[in-house]
């Protein structure tokens, strides 16, 4: 990790407190850096209709996107939990990150005991579906 993640890291690290979830009592926070500087933060948010939860990843991106900032790309996406292994995005959080990162985007895996591991959007989701796609698979 970098100066930038580590900066990343301390700050999802702070915000795991305020994760909601009160059915899974699995805390998980996100930060994101855009290629300016700005961060923007997420923690997972649970309801008692389980399947309306967010996780922390997407709370991160959605942020960062509500916050008009989608013309400054995402230069790193760090994950932390406190998790034994580093923690390792779902497939729902895959898909958002396709969406609004490169494949060559960084993501920082890590745990709250500061193991971590580093890897790219196209590692954790090879081969994925885009926008791309969707245009050449069009009915004329
Ligand atoms: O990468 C992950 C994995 C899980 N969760 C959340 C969703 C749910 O609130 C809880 C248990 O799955 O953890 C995240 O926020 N990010
Ligand atoms: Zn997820």
């Amino acid at each position: 990790m970098n100066s930038e993640e580590k900066k990343l890291y301390d700050l999802a690290v702070e915000h795991l407190d305020t994760a909601y979830a009160p059915y899974s009592k699995f805390h998980v926070s996100a930060a994101l850096l855009t290629e300016s500087g700005k961060i923007t933060t997420g923690v997972n948010i649970e309801n008692a209709a389980y399947g309306s939860t967010i996780c922390a990843e997407r709370v991160a991106i959605f942020n960062y996107v509500n916050q008009g900032l989608t013309n400054d790309p995402i230069k790193c996406l760090l994950i932390t939990g406190n998790t034994s292994r580093p923690i390792s995005p779902c497939g729902s959080c895959r898909q958002v990150m396709a969406e609004f990162m490169q494949a060559d985007t960084k993501i920082v895996l890590t745990n709250a005991k500061g193991d971590y591991k580093e890897a790219t959007l196209a590692d954790i989701l090879p081969y994925y579906f885009t926008d791309g796609d969707l245009v050449d698979g069009r009915n004329k």
